[in-house]
């Protein structure tokens, strides 16, 4: 791959994960960053430890050679939260244009069971066609807002919401104009449909719609136990659900080889949540570090 067009970050959620405080309370942002860039990355995430401040950020970051790449934004168009959403993405937006991030990665988390104790294969949210028209609209206007600053609007989808399956993500995409992107997540997808075949065919159907890059591994054996016993998204994320590229089922060559084919330009982020106390967050970016160096010779 080429290092001009590609470049390679590392989400905190590793370090500390906000969706679960209790995971990594022991971890400091310093400790975090400054492990991400001893590993190799030049690109993180926002975590909720890290200054909120822009410059105090700016320069911790910039004295370990990282940059903030993209944050999280939650969305709640279906359920008519417009305003709200909007407003608060006007300052999310700004922020990130401050620390010089070009991608803007939400997730419509309108009925989203993915932090509650509900069942992860059972009781996800599914959308009236009423309220897939309040999304894709938001959405249109989100990717206005972002194109003010120069930047592109995309949506993670993800476990636990109405954009789950490739037949949710079809109607987003298809419904939302061309300047609202893709963020492709492998272990989403993954976990979702469970087969290597619909992580390549979601990464090939909308290649040259996707701005922003999450790479996450599954373990099958811990998935299969999830959907058994009715379990949490959370519930697995603390039994080891996810982990780096290269330690779990997905094949990451043909992956990689998609997305070097079509020219993409943008973030490839490691993003893998898992208890540090059991995986240590250093060790397992620099393994994955290593393994996107094997494979794509970044
Ligand atoms: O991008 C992400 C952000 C996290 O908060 C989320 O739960 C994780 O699974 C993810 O893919
Ligand atoms: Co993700």
């Amino acid at each position: 791959m080429d290092k001009n067009k590609v470049k390679l970050g590392i989400a905190p959620i590793a370090w500390t994960n906000d969706d679960l405080p209790e995971l990594g309370a022991e971890n400091t942002f310093e400790q975090c960053v400054s492990e991400m860039a001893l590993a190799g990355f030049t690109g993180s995430e926002v975590g909720n430890k890290y200054p909120t401040d822009p410059e105090e950020l700016k320069s911790k970051l910039e004295s370990r050679g990282i940059q903030i790449c993209n944050a999280w934004f939650s969305t709640f168009f279906a359920e008519g939260k417009k305003e709200k959403t909007i407003e608060k993405f006007i300052e999310h937006r700004d922020f990130l244009a401050e620390m010089g991030a070009e991608v803007i990665g939400c997730s419509e988390q309108s009925y989203s069971i993915q932090g509650l104790d509900k069942a992860i294969f059972e009781e996800k949210p599914e959308f009236s066609q009423e309220e897939w028209e309040k999304i894709a609209e938001g959405y249109n206007q989100l990717a206005e807002l972002a194109a003010e600053k120069g930047m592109k609007v995309s949506l993670h989808h993800h476990m636990g919401t109405g954009v789950q399956t490739p037949a949710e993500v079809d109607k987003f995409m298809e419904m939302t104009n061309d300047d609202v992107y893709l963020l492709f997540d492998s272990g989403h997808i993954y976990y979702s449909e469970g087969t290597q075949a619909a992580v390549e065919n979601l990464l090939k159907k909308y290649v040259d719609q996707i701005a922003h890059v999450h790479l996450k591994d599954v373990r099958d054996e811990v998935v299969k136990e999830v959907k058994e016993k009715g379990l949490s998204f959370l519930d697995g994320v603390k039994m080891g659900a996810f982990t780096i590229p290269g330690d779990g089922a997905i094949k990451f060559e043909p992956l990689f080889e998609t997305l070097e084919e079509a020219g993409y330009e943008g973030w490839m982020v490691v993003e893998a949540e898992q208890d540090p106390a059991k995986a240590n967050p250093f060790e397992y970016a620099v393994q994955a570090r290593e393994f996107i160096k094997e494979k794509t010779g970044l």
